[in-house]
């Protein structure tokens, strides 16, 4: 730990906390809000703890930095896609409902806290008793909110696990949870795949989303396992229109045609859950299903690849990102006009054509999937590829077919790509001020003892 700002420097071993100390964030802040003179009059004890209580807020936080946590949704599906990603996934290892109900409890106030700029806790990384462990790691102090979102989704194993219904929650699986069927061409690895609940922390600044993700572990110790976590860096898709397009470690343009936040009605039609074919189903409108797959691309393969070929694969050109049919980023694919030799522009086997809503019953998705590099397999190959993640509002007709497809007849996926993660989640929707994530799933139904 560095030494105090204020002069009283490193504590010592034994030695007591000063009862009213401040979080570095708050006095940063502080520093910033009330300038100069209110950090001397905090170091000279001027100022009263609920004064300082009153005015302590992120460092360098402004309304910018700040994505609101409560809504109808939850935050980090439409928002803007931020640049970087820390997602986990927990295993439940509590079997009773009462203590689940206060892990969601907990996390809700500490995903409030962190997507605010705040602290954990009510004490945070430094303001609490000097012999025990801190509220909060730390590691986010001095750090605005970095557009931090957290979105909470429950997986197939918290309704049920070896084919007993845990928590109270029969009935209350929504039919679209379903276990993802096995792809032609899976190498699934169980240690990167499943889990009870899935967090997807999304923030600007890396340190930001580790920390979010770490605090929720934290917290939860005893009451859940990491099971598995991804860091993702460059997000692959936009999820704006005010966003500039990214690309992918392939190098080619990724989110030219996804479905974007402006886009109210399709989002409604094709991410938005509906309430279900059942009441027992009904506390997920609103929400969405989360797909989250780790796809290992064969970049050195790729990168030996001629560009001709390169843009078949995908089916638009590298350089902007057109389809192979004509015109320019946004014009939209031609899938009728062939070429000199009489063979579609958009080749058969293309992933656009393969992935395009006109191929697939009319459904869309929101992708919001990130880059990935995990270091190198140790045969000379770097672990890279990317993390796809879409919302869908039911994935049995808008993810499973699709899949079903590409790993069948996309080339692309045949020869460069390999799955080997897997996840699926029913994001339930938004937190009101006062509740928490689920909430809706642990409300007695009528009849329910
Ligand atoms: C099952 C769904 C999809 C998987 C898995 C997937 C993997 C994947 N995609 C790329 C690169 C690109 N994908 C592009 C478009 C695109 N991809 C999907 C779906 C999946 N992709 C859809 C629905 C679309 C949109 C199709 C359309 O309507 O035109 C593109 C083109 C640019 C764009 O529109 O985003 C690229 C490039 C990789 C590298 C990959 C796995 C590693
Ligand atoms: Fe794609």
């Amino acid at each position: 730990m560095s030494g105090c700002p204020f002069g009283g420097g490193e504590h010592d071993a034994g030695q007591e906390a000063p009862a009213s100390r401040l979080s570095r964030r708050g006095l940063l802040s502080l520093a910033g809000v009330g300038g100069a003179g209110a950090v001397a009059g905090i170091a000279a004890g001027l100022l009263s703890h609920d004064t300082l209580a009153a005015v302590a807020a992120p460092a360098t936080a402004g309304p910018n930095d700040v994505v609101p946590f409560h809504g109808a949704t939850q935050a980090g599906i439409t928002t803007a896609a931020q640049d970087r990603l820390h997602m986990a996934a927990f295993d439940v290892i509590t079997e009773d409902r009462a203590t689940l109900i206060q892990l969601l409890k907990d996390w809700t106030a500490a995903a409030e806290a962190m997507t605010q700029g705040r602290e954990t806790g009510t004490t945070g990384a430094v303001d609490g008793p000097y012999d025990a462990p801190p509220e909060d790691t730390g590691e986010a102090l001095g750090l605005s909110a970095g557009k931090l979102t957290v979105t909470f989704g429950f997986g197939a194993g918290l309704f049920e696990k070896d084919g007993k219904a845990r928590f109270g929650l029969e009935g209350r699986r929504p039919e679209a949870l379903i276990e993802l069927p096995h792809f032609p061409g899976d190498d699934l690895e169980p240690n990167r795949s499943g889990g009870d609940i899935i967090v997807q922390a999304c923030a600007d600044d890396p340190q930001v989303a580790v920390h979010a993700i770490r605090n929720l572990a934290r917290i939860g110790f005893g009451r859940v396992r990491v099971r598995w976590s991804q860091l993702g860096f460059g997000r692959t898709s936009s999820t704006s229109r005010q966003q500039q397009t990214p690309r992918n470690l392939f190098g080619f343009k990724d989110g030219t045609n996804n479905l974007k936040a402006e886009d109210t009605a399709l989002l409604q039609e094709h991410v938005r859950a509906g309430e279900g074919a059942r009441p027992e189903e009904a506390w997920m409108q609103g929400g969405s299903y989360l797909v989250a797959r780790r796809i290992r691309m064969h970049i050195e393969i790729w990168d030996r690849t001629s560009l001709r070929e390169q843009e078949q694969l995908i089916g638009r050109t590298k350089s902007e990102g057109a389809p192979l049919s004509g015109g320019k980023e946004f014009t939209a694919p031609d899938f009728s006009i062939k070429g000199k030799d009489g063979e579609p522009l958009m080749g058969m086997d293309s992933h656009v054509r393969l992935a395009h809503a006109d191929q697939n019953d009319g459904v869309r998705m929101l992708r919001r999937g990130y880059n990935y590099t995990d270091g190198s397999d140790g045969l000379g190959h770097l672990d890279a590829g990317l993390f796809f993640i879409a919302f869908v509002k039911d994935p049995r007709t808008h993810y499973v077919p699709m899949q079903l497809a590409m790993a069948k007849e996309d080339t692309l996926a045949l020869e460069y790509l390999k799955h080997t993660g897997s996840a699926l989640a029913a994001v339930p929707p938004g937190i009101q001020p006062g509740g928490f994530i689920g909430e809706g799933l642990f409300t007695m139904m009528a009849g329910q003892a």
